[in-house]
């Protein structure tokens, strides 16, 4: 049996990617996600579950900046779980009769409701926790009329909490991909093959300094090869005002032709490019996305 570090406690969305792509395995809460990625970093255990990527928020930038900056590791799969978010309160209360004083939850997760926040307590104290669970733990445990905090159905099941306003996500299509990351094991097939949507290689690619045209030129050796790419980002590479490097998923996997001559190409013109992982994708959708 493996272990798969997540995101905890027990009831985060988290939780939900890695029950789906490891069933069977050992799954071990983690009380952050930089906390997540160490573990796997020292082996301590095979695979770290950790969100990417919101359909609503964006990137969730301390997993991408982590695993870049501070212990990187191979991408070895990745997984699309649909996000539905609900008010949770300690009290039986209908929601016309609350009025909470504070809503607490996880940054990414509060971000994806603030419309909601916004309409109907818009003078809400408004406090980050480590996670979705993590805050529906702490409302179970201090029992305060005066609080709410934002979860999932699970969460509210597990602590005991009932469910105040379903769906308060701001979009209706809401989902967040997580990344799979191990110190020790390769791209493996993870879960059936109905789940499998796809396969991306991500690239981080830094620019050379004052080169006019460097990112057409970037895009170019993609572009004529026919390597079809469903994500481009830029961070800071943390060295000063200004120099970002990007990250760019390519929607195949590695072969022996077309990526390496990219690659070579990029070389060529000043990039430093590294390989953070190629690997398939899931999805609980259960649809397979064909190129
Ligand atoms: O707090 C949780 O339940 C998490 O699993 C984290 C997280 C995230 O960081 O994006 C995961 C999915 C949702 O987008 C909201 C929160």
């Amino acid at each position: 049996m493996k272990k798969i570090g997540f995101l905890g406690p027990r009831g985060t969305f988290t939780e939900m990617a890695a029950k789906f792509l490891f069933p069977q395995d050992e799954r071990i809460p983690l009380k952050t996600i930089p906390r997540t990625i160490d573990l796997a970093f020292n082996k301590g255990t095979d695979y770290a579950v950790v969100p990417i990527e919101n359909a609503i928020e964006g990137t969730v930038n301390v997993t991408l900046d982590y695993l870049i900056h501070q212990k990187p590791m191979p991408i070895v799969g990745a997984v699309s779980i649909g996000i539905a978010h609900h008010l949770l309160s300690a009290s039986r209360k209908e929601f016309a009769s609350i009025a909470p004083k504070k809503i607490i939850s996880h940054p990414q997760a509060l971000a994806q409701c603030h419309a909601f926040i916004q309409e109907h307590f818009p003078d809400v104290i408004v406090e980050h926790a480590d996670s979705t669970a993590q805050a529906a733990a702490w409302l179970a445990k201090h029992q305060q009329d005066d609080v709410c905090v934002i979860a999932n159905r699970e969460a509210a099941n597990l602590y005991g909490l009932s469910i105040v306003a379903e769906d308060i996500h701001d979009y209706r299509e809401n989902q967040t991909r997580f990344l799979v990351v191990s110190a020790s094991h390769q791209q493996e097939q993870l879960v059936t093959k109905q789940a499998h949507v796809g396969e991306v290689t991500t690239l981080m690619v830094t620019l050379p300094s004052d080169f006019t045209g460097a990112l057409h030129q970037v895009l170019s050796a993609f572009a004529w090869r026919k390597l079809n790419l469903s994500k481009i980002e830029s961070r800071p590479t943390k060295t000063g005002l200004g120099n970002y490097f990007f990250i760019i998923d390519v929607q195949q996997l590695m072969d022996d032709v077309l990526l390496p001559g990219a690659i070579a190409e990029l070389n060529a013109l000043g990039c430093k490019v590294d390989v953070l992982g190629s690997y398939c994708t899931y999805s609980d959708q259960l649809t397979r996305v064909e190129k």
